[in-house]
């Protein structure tokens, strides 16, 4: 006699992970030309033939000084342009040759930070169950996904999802998506992969389009790469963060707030100077709602936190409302200092960035909980509530 079968519940409990999905392994990647802020305004009036533009040249050096940016990464050099003039030239139709370059390059360079991610890991890549590759370079099917997977030999089974034009958030989603797909499927090791490069919207200054000048000053290039899954199988696998919750919320009216567009001369963007304000009115209550949801009582300065350093005003404001410590966001600004704002991948390094510095504070030191929040056009707000690895006791 065969066993009595098994109900529609008992096949869900099955299916589903026992614990909480966790980061087990993280990896990053810059593109090799370094560019010193400092550097930056003379070179790019230089390369876009624009010098005679003083006045924005000037702009462009004072929002350097003020960036909180040291040095940025970039794919974009000086023989590839000189190569593509056309790129200098938003009106000019350069769409399709910015395309040509990004669909090879974007998986490439995600490809070097899972690498990292997966040795990390410790598994073979093959084991990898789901792929979530996030850009705002996508323009293409099959997509950068399809060739990552190609690039580091997953299995034809591999269950591939592409998120384009998130901007800023892309990093908070995919991760937030990992999280469900890992604690939904029992044994499934998610691979995050998001790939910036801001050659897609690299042009020369104009005369009232401020939102350019500032998008030259602050974003880079980079792709990081996290492995997410629940159960984690000892002793290969190791828990970096746990991610015990996670929410996204859109501030009312601020469609307009930040805004991305491809273009036939490239992407444009518009990014509001309200946008640290309006973060900064908004974030504390998504703070507030998440650990509620937890029923876990929270002190801001309690917590450890990896926050996306969308510009330095933005992590000014954070800091302001939520009466955070002097060095509570040290990880952000560090990576804001060292890489730029590289999108959706930023997220990533602070999360690097910030187990780094956990891994050298002596055991009790790290707080038990924190948090991770990411924020792009909409505005959305993505907000996860992150647990530090060896007190499972809290759930
Ligand atoms: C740009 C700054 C470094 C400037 O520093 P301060 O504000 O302290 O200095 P400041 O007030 O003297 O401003 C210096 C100059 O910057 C200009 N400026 C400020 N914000 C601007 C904006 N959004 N667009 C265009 N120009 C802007 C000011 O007008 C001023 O010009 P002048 O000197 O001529 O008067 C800072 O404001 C900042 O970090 N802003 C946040 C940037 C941001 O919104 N990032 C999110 C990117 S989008 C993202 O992360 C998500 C996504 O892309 O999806």
């Amino acid at each position: 006699m065969g066993s009595a079968p098994a109900t529609v519940g008992e096949i869900r409990r099955a299916q589903r992970a026992d614990g909480p999905a966790a980061v087990l392994g993280i990896g990053t990647a810059n593109p090799p030309t370094c560019m010193a802020q400092d550097d930056y305004p003379d070179y790019y009036f230089r390369v876009t033939n624009s010098e005679h533009l003083t006045d924005l040249k000037a702009k462009l050096t004072r929002i350097c000084k003020k960036s909180g940016i040291k040095q940025r990464f970039m794919h974009l050099n000086e023989e590839l342009l000189a190569a593509n003039p056309d790129f200098t030239d938003r009106k000019l139709p350069s769409l399709d040759a910015r395309v040509d370059i990004a669909s090879a390059a974007v998986p490439e360079l995600a490809a070097s930070a899972a690498a990292k991610a997966i040795a990390e890991w410790g598994r073979p890549a093959t084991e990898i169950t789901h792929l979530i590759f996030s850009t705002y370079s996508g323009a293409r099917a099959p997509s950068a996904d399809r060739r990552l997977a190609s690039l580091l030999g997953l299995s034809p089974t591999v269950s591939r999802t592409i998120l384009n034009l998130h901007g800023c958030y892309g990093g908070g989603r995919s991760l937030q998506l990992a999280k469900e797909l890992a604690e939904n499927n029992r044994g499934a090791r998610v691979l995050v992969a998001c790939s910036e490069i801001t050659l897609i919207a690299f042009y020369g200054p104009e005369g009232g389009c401020p939102d350019n000048i500032l998008g030259q000053a602050l974003f880079g290039d980079g792709a990081g790469a996290v492995i997410i899954g629940a159960d984690p199988v000892s002793p290969v696998e190791r828990p970096l963060f746990e991610m015990a919750f996670a929410s996204q919320t859109t501030i009312p009216e601020t469609e307009d707030a930040i805004s991305m567009e491809i273009n036939k001369g490239g992407m444009e963007y518009h990014i509001s100077n309200q946008v640290p304000r309006l973060l900064g009115c908004n974030v504390e209550r998504c703070l507030i709602d998440a650990f509620d949801a937890l029923g876990v009582t929270a002190k801001w300065n309690d917590l450890f936190w990896a926050i996306h350093p969308g510009g330095r005003a933005i992590l000014d404001h954070i800091e302001g409302v939520l009466g955070l410590d002097d060095g509570k966001l040290a990880a952000s600004r560090h990576v804001l200092s060292e890489f730029g704002n590289m999108s959706g991948t930023t997220v990533i390094f602070v999360l690097d960035e910030l187990r780094r510095r956990q891994a050298a504070k002596q055991e009790g030191e790290t707080p038990e909980w924190g948090v991770m929040m990411a924020f792009g056009p909409g505005i959305t707000i993505e907000t996860m509530v992150l647990h530090a690895p060896g007190s499972l006791d809290a759930y």
